[in-house]
């Protein structure tokens, strides 16, 4: 278990894990994979038959007709009883076989999104480790990784070096703000060597500041315990850094503000104190611990030296060994079961509001019939098998397997021709209703490729040293922070720059964070002297500069005019202070250097896929970290107007940036409340993002998206991912979306309304005749024929005007349509009846009860037919003459509808055959029925905007 492996010295533990700071070679790691066996959790793996099926019974519909089968079978009505059963069971084994194949479909899907590991591994024992991205199910305990943010971390690690590190371990202990982690020696002060190690796991973290060091350079230099300047005073330091992050990722309220200002603090106390002590003797090597938190003792996830897997960086940089892989991990063990769906979507809460309205009506129905037969027609029980078969008549047994059949293959489909790999199957549906997208600027609409266009000091003249300088923080925080891949914009600088950087020696860095939106690096100077180098947004980075009066806005507009012209704008500025005394990163008082400019090309697809997107009426926005206007021109270069461009900074009201069409300089958070507003403003929105910065708003919409090009945290947070680096995708991923839910919504409609007519019709016919209308066997058979019919929505192609527009469906004015529907259906039902009961030796004669059976039975599956064509959503596609499935199995109940009565089947159910004159009556019937809808189809389009 991990936390066995993870008790003792940092030594205690690599020795014990038969590994070193430089990781494996390649065949120990290969040896290890045999014994260990693959890195992936057992919750992933598909569940077993009978478990799919009790969670098939689970369905509120089954539960409901099962009930009905008990009361059936309670008053001996074994028929009746009979028939639900095999209902339950039919709809049971679909569903399960449906959600197997989808949920196998998925699996293979998501395997081509699954994510790879920053690896140190050596070709052999004599070689050099070389960092390598190795899939995440190859790595084996002893395996040392780099994490980097939004890494999401591929197993349970023990620290070995870890620069402002923190961690999201909400998926393992429910709290969602970042912890921070740091490198800890257990127990405190314990020389390598000593042997002793074995604390339990459990322990209360020791308060002991301890040291590491030497992990870096040499590969010998094991010296856990006596690092330079070993962890003296400033114990508060990463205490601070911890408490400023939560107060900035909490909630994402109001107090923002202030968060963002401790967590800057915070970090400068950190840099301040690792410069002062830890790297006092000039080796850039690992970082030292400070007091540890927590004392009280906690469960492991409190341990500061482990990070666990289903945890993802929020922050800095580390180097860890792996402990556990695989089974073995804490999550594997903490989460034996799939992980809680999350609150359902748009469209699953609709439907999941039409169940219930339809569940009551199903539990009202027998009693009232009951009641009705007995008020005005003096019948007793026996009455109830007929009460509960037209209750049954009412359900629509077949929602979870139409709805799981389109969703599946919508997605297989979407997967096979546009690369759009849907993770979460409900989300296709989400995204069929998504109104509003928001979109992040840098990775995603942009190529995400900066190349250095300008290096321009503060009077905006070309001046070379400002790159120069701002190539030297980027090369050292490359180094020190060992990022596991560089950040786009530092390698655009050291490749602009050409090889500088070498000729200083670092100190240390911590690396960009989109809340402080800065980057520093500390370098050693001349005699004694640090420098400290600070690279990042202007208004971030001016914010600590001595500057003269009037300097700061004047700075502030020719970063603007800039951005103006599309380049994205790094700041650049210095400050000297003395070794000894200390570089806080969050000093005042910096020499504003310069701006270096950056040209990044937009991405190929943007312009033509926000088109499509405007076309299919979903409003896109702009959520961006950069510079307004810099957003504003990216905007106008891809055919969106950008209109009066909103800063998170000036919040004014929420609605206010909910209208705007770009939002520029958003913090993570920021980006999560723009999403929440305009979801509590009633839209359904997606939001596509790239980066770690978008995780907290991926998770906050209804539908996340991530390119494929995404860090691993937003791949993992999304719910649908885009395999191909083409956005135009995100258009096709809609429209499936839209086409599933119009065939779900076409099935409902269809199914219930002419449900619902023919319980009315059967209730009325029922009280105004002397024997029931039908008997429960035949109304329980034209059921399932229904049933079998409906099936073909999930391979009916809806019109085009389902796809125009947002695939909405409102329970209200749903039902509404139901009824209306229902009831023209019960009128012409009614209308055959009296057709029925003048034709049969003149009124009130009607004694012939299976002739009456018969043409009931027939007319009702001849309208069903017809409803079935009539209401779908849009119609037939133009110019297309083969009728498509819908019109295939409508084709079909009719002709059950007309040949089963005469059948031998028939005679069983206790029907016989017409005589030829009465399937004139239907005829009639239906034709004036197909007009009466068609008239008040059109009618309500019109009503309809
Ligand atoms: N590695 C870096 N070092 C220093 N400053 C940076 C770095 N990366 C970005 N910045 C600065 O911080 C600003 C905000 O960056 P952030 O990552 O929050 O958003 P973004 O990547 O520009 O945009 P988006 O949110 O659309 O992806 C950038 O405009 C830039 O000025
Ligand atoms: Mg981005």
């Amino acid at each position: 278990m991990a936390s066995d492996a993870a008790a003792g010295t940092t030594l205690e533990v690599l020795r014990r894990l038969e590994s070193g700071p430089r990781g494996l070679t390649d065949a120990e790691a290969a040896a290890r994979l045999v014994t260990s066996g693959e890195n992936t959790l057992p919750e992933r793996r598909t569940p077993s038959w009978p478990r799919r099926c009790v969670r098939a019974l689970r369905d509120p519909f089954t539960a409901v007709l099962l009930c009905l089968g008990l009361v059936s079978a309670a008053v001996a009505s074994w028929g009746t009883a009979v028939v639900i059963l095999a209902l339950v069971a039919v709809s049971c084994v679909l569903r399960a076989s449906g959600e197997h194949r989808a949920d196998r479909s998925m699996a293979a899907l998501r395997e081509l999104v699954a994510g790879t590991a920053t690896v140190l591994r050596r070709d052999d024992a004599h070689e050099p480790p070389r960092a390598r991205e190795v899939p995440v199910g190859e790595l084996v305990p002893g395996d040392v990784l780099r994490l980097g943010p939004g890494d999401l971390i591929p197993a349970d690690v023990r620290l070995l070096r870890a620069q402002g590190l923190t961690v999201r371990q909400g998926a393992l202990t429910g709290e969602s703000a970042p912890v921070g982690k740091r490198v800890v020696e257990v127990p405190g002060g314990a020389g390598p060597g000593n042997g002793a190690g074995g604390d339990a796991p459990n322990t209360p973290w020791p308060g002991a500041a301890s040291a590491e060091g030497g992990f870096g350079a040499e590969p010998g230099a094991l010296s856990a315990g006596g690092g330079p300047g070993a962890g003296s005073g400033a114990t508060s330091a990463r205490g601070g850094f911890g408490a400023g992050r939560d107060g900035v990722s909490g909630g994402g309220g109001p107090g923002v503000g202030s968060g963002a200002a401790s967590a800057g603090g915070g970090f400068g106390n950190e840099l301040e104190f690792a410069a002062a002590g830890g790297r006092a003797g000039g080796v850039p090597t690992a970082s030292v611990a400070g007091e540890v938190p927590g004392a009280a003792g906690g469960t492991a996830f409190d341990a500061p030296h482990l990070c666990f897997q289903g945890s993802a960086v929020a922050s800095g940089t580390a180097t860890a060994v792996v402990i556990a892989t695989g089974d073995a991990t804490r999550f594997a063990a903490a989460h034996r079961t799939p992980d809680t769906p999350r609150e359902g979507g748009a469209f699953d809460r609709s439907v999941h509001g039409i169940s219930w309205v339809l569940i009551r009506f199903m539990l009202l129905t027998p009693p009232l019939v009951l009641m009705a037969n007995a008020a005005l027609r003096g019948r007793g029980l026996e009455t109830l098998p007929f009460a509960v078969a037209v209750a049954v008549g009412l359900t629509p047994e077949m929602l979870p397997v139409i709805v799981t059949t389109c969703l599946a293959r919508g997605a297989t489909l979407l997967a096979r021709t546009h690369g759009v790999i849907v993770k979460r199957l409900p989300a296709l549906h989400d995204l069929g209703a998504v109104d509003v997208l928001c979109v992040d600027k840098t990775g995603t609409l942009t190529q995400d490729r900066p190349v250095v266009e300008g290096s321009l000091d503060p009077d905006g003249r070309d001046d070379p040293e400002v790159l120069r300088w701002a190539a030297v923080g980027a090369w050292w925080t490359l180094q020190l922070a060992e990022l596991p891949a560089p950040d786009a914009l530092d390698e655009a600088l050291l490749e602009a720059a050409g090889p500088v950087g070498e000729e200083y020696d670092g100190v240390d860095a911590v690396p960009f964070d989109p809340v402080r939106r800065i980057s520093t690096a500390v370098v050693r100077g001349s005699l004694g002297r640090h420098t400290v180098v600070v690279t990042g947004a202007a208004e971030a980075v001016l914010e600590r500069c001595a500057t003269a009066p009037g300097a700061h806005d004047r700075l502030l507009a020719l970063a603007a005019r800039e951005a103006d012209a599309g380049l994205r704008v790094l700041a650049v500025a210095t400050a000297d202070r003395p070794a000894g005394a200390g570089a806080p990163a969050d000093a005042r008082d910096l020499a504003f250097q310069g701006l270096v400019t950056f040209r990044d090309a937009l991405a190929p697809t943007a312009a033509e896929a926000l088109r499509v997107l405007a076309d299919r009426g979903v409003t896109v926005k702009v959520l961006t970290g950069d510079h307004p206007a810099t957003a504003a021109r990216a905007c106008r270069e891809l055919g969106l107007d950008p209109g009066e461009v909103r800063t998170a900074a000036h919040p004014g009201d929420a609605g206010a940036v909910g209208a705007a069409t770009v939002v520029a300089r958003c913090t993570p958070e920021d980006k999560a409340r723009v999403v929440a507003a305009l979801r509590a403003a009633g839209h359904t929105v997606g939001y596509l993002g790239d980066g770690v910065n978008d995780v907290a708003a991926l998770r906050a919409a209804d539908v996340g998206l991530a390119p494929r090009s995404a860090v691993g945290v937003a791949r993992e947070s999304a719910d649908v991912v885009l395999a191909e680096k083409d956005l135009t995708a995100i258009g096709h991923a809609v429209t499936a979306g839209r086409h599933a839910s119009g065939n779900i919504a076409s099935y409902l409609r269809v199914t219930l309304s002419s449900n619902l007519g023919n319980v009315v019709a059967m209730l009325a016919a029922g009280l105004l005749l002397p024997f029931l209308p039908m008997l429960p066997a035949q109304v329980l058979a034209q059921n399932l024929c229904f049933d079998a019919a409906q099936l073909a929505y999930a391979h009916d192609s809806p019109g085009a005007a389902a796809l125009r527009g947002p695939a909405v469906l409102r329970p209200r004015s749903f039902l509404r349509f139901v009824t209306a529907f229902g009831l023209l259906n019960a009128v012409a039902d009614l209308a055959t009846f009296a057709v029925l009961a003048l034709a049969l030796n003149g009124p009130d004669a009607v004694d012939d009860e299976a002739v009456f059976h018969s043409a009931w039975f027939t007319e009702n599956l001849l309208t069903q037919a017809l409803v079935m064509l009539l209401l779908r959503t849009g119609r037939r596609r133009e110019g297309s003459r083969v009728p498509g499935p819908v019109g295939l199995a409508a084709a079909g109940l009719a002709a059950v509808g007309l040949l089963l009565p005469p059948s031998p089947l028939g005679g069983a159910l206790g029907m016989t055959a017409l005589p030829a004159a009465y399937y004139l009556l239907p005829g009639v019937v239906l034709g004036l029925y197909a007009l009466a809808l068609t008239a008040a189809r059109a009618r309500l389009r019109r009503r309809q905007p």
